[in-house]
């Protein structure tokens, strides 16, 4: 075995390693990153990237159906999987070209393949080829999909997202298990596709939201369009033919059984900490076994250690990584001189339709923060004016402000453009307006932001109507 020695070693060549390599190297240091799989990242690869391909392309067929609602006839709507997939495929082998181009940029010498895994605060090994000898360390390592073993038993036809972007043609049906974003994209792009889809919610939640009047209104948005079972478990999946016999059960203990092509388990993705050797760093670790770490310097306790990306489990999205990840390597660099990078306005979009858009603070959040000191605004889409004029009048945005000092804290929403809104309002909170403020800003008409101007107004006047005690019920009642 052959040892390396180096300054900064990268763990993952993903989003955030390679994000912490180049700001670790930025910082004058020697660096050398280490993968064990393919370079091109999740992103590119099997997540964000090819599901916004599948997206667009189930928004296609969408359009087709929904413009005879406008007078227009589009003829029989014929969708070719074949032809769907290679796009996605080669579209998506594009965006990873890209990436690995930039990895192929690296220096060679900065560059290892295989599995790492601590052997001590300073030291790695390689598969069974390498040991590493380190002065700081990146831990970028990302995370994996959970599919759940009794029903992984069932076989090759129970699968996760990566699975998706490999068809080369669309099944006839699938079962999706969660209703977090994952599950709601790729089921309601497979049934707009034409595929046959049930969504299975083992619960009540609808992607990232947690205000309890917009998800009731998410919840029948999703419903009018797609099977969608609330409160129902995949409680066994067998083998049956070709595909899957799977049995749902409700909360009244009835139980269905179905025949689906596919089994796609979307029920969450767990951060890659396990097969690190962690135990060997001396790292306190919480019960999922993350490193404990700032999420402002991304450094584990005082050690020499920083953990971004997927793998710290703090806002798993994409921006998050690579911010995480020049953090990081930033402070990697110029450890044990180690400070606070620029962390950003939280902002979470789910590429449904309505999208579903959050930014700020969450209801859930406030109400452990700021109970009973936060007003909320709302509007409903239904009769906003340019969503109807788009047929796009679905939804619901509750927007969130302090009492006293009318600062604009956060959002939550599902409805037409909340990638957009979602941007605007995600910059309010960080320049710190306050609602009057807000309202001072332009709007154009007639345009979906003069909803978001309707909710502020309403916003203001409950402002305006502070309550005498500080009551911590007020504004926050449970969820259903
Ligand atoms: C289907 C899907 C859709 C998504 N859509 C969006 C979206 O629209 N917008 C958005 O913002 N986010 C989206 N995301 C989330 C986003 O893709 C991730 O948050 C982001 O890619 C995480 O980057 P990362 O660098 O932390 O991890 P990764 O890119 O996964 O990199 C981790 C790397 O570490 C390597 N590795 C792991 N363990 C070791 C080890 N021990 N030794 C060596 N190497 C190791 C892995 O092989 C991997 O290459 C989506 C995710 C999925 C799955
Ligand atoms: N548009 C985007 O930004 C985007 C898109 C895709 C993924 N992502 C990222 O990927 C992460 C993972 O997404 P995800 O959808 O896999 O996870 P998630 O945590 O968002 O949702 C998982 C869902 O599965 C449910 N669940 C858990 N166990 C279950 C079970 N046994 N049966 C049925 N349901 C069960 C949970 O209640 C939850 O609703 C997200 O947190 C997000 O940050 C982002």
């Amino acid at each position: 075995m052959r040892t390396l020695r180096t300054e900064v070693a990268v763990i993952g060549a993903g989003t955030a390693g390679m994000t912490g390599y180049r700001a670790a190297k930025a910082g004058g240091k020697q660096a050398l990153l280490i993968e064990s799989n393919v370079y091109g990242t999740t992103c590119a690869r099997v997540g964000c990237m090819p599901s916004k391909l599948l997206i667009s392309a189930a928004d296609a067929a969408h359009m087709l159906h929904a413009a005879a609602d406008f007078g227009v006839h589009a003829g029989d709507v014929r969708i070719d999987g074949k032809a769907v997939m290679a796009r996605v495929g080669s579209e998506r082998d594009r965006f990873v070209g890209f990436v690995v181009e930039s990895v192929d940029a690296y220096p060679a010498e900065d560059k290892l393949h295989g599995h790492a895994r601590f052997l001590s605060p300073t030291r790695l090994q390689i598969d069974d080829h390498t040991l590493v000898e380190a002065e700081r360390f990146v831990i970028a390592t990302g995370s994996t999909p959970i599919v759940p073993d009794e029903w992984r038993a069932a076989g090759s036809r129970v699968i996760h997202s990566d699975a998706v972007f490999d068809w080369e043609d669309l099944p006839q049906s699938v079962a999706v298990a969660g209703t977090g974003v994952i599950g709601l994209e790729l089921g309601q792009s497979l049934h707009r596709l034409g595929v046959r889809v049930t969504i299975f919610g083992r619960g009540g939640s609808v992607a990232q939201l947690s205000d309890p009047a917009v998800l009731d209104v998410a919840r029948s948005a999703m419903l009018d369009e797609l099977d969608v079972r609330f409160k129902t478990r995949v409680v066994k999946v067998e083998p049956h033919g070709d595909g899957l016999a799977i049995t749902s059960e409700d909360t009244n203990g009835d139980q269905q059984a179905e025949h689906f092509d596919y089994l796609l388990s979307a029920v969450g993705r767990r951060p890659n900490v396990h097969q690190l050797g962690l135990e060997n760093t001396g790292l306190q670790r919480d019960h999922h076994g993350i490193p404990l770490f700032d999420p402002q310097t991304m450094q584990c306790g005082d050690s020499a250690i920083f953990i971004a990306g997927d793998a710290n489990n703090d806002r798993p999205q994409l921006p998050e990584a690579a911010d995480h990840g020049r953090i990081a390597g930033e402070n990697a660099a110029r450890y044990p001189d180690v400070q606070p990078g620029l962390r950003r306005t939280p902002l979470a979009i789910s590429f449904t339709e309505p999208q579903i858009a959050t930014m700020g603070a969450s209801y859930s959040e406030l109400c452990v923060t700021h109970p009973g000191r936060f007003a909320v605004g709302k509007v409903s889409f239904e009769n906003q004016g340019r969503s109807r004029v788009m047929l796009q009048n679905k939804g619901l945005l509750r927007v969130y402000a302090e009492y006293q000092s009318g600062r604009f804290l956060g959002a939550e929403m599902i409805g037409p453009r909340a990638e957009n809104i979602g941007h605007l309002l995600a910059w309010a909170v960080q320049a710190g307006l306050t609602v009057d403020a807000m309202l001072d800003m332009p709007f154009y008409h007639p345009v979906v932001e003069e909803g978001v101007r309707t909710a502020l107004r309403d916003l203001a006047h409950h402002l305006k109507n502070a309550p005498v005690h500080d009551c911590p019920c007020v504004d926050c009642t449970p969820g259903p």
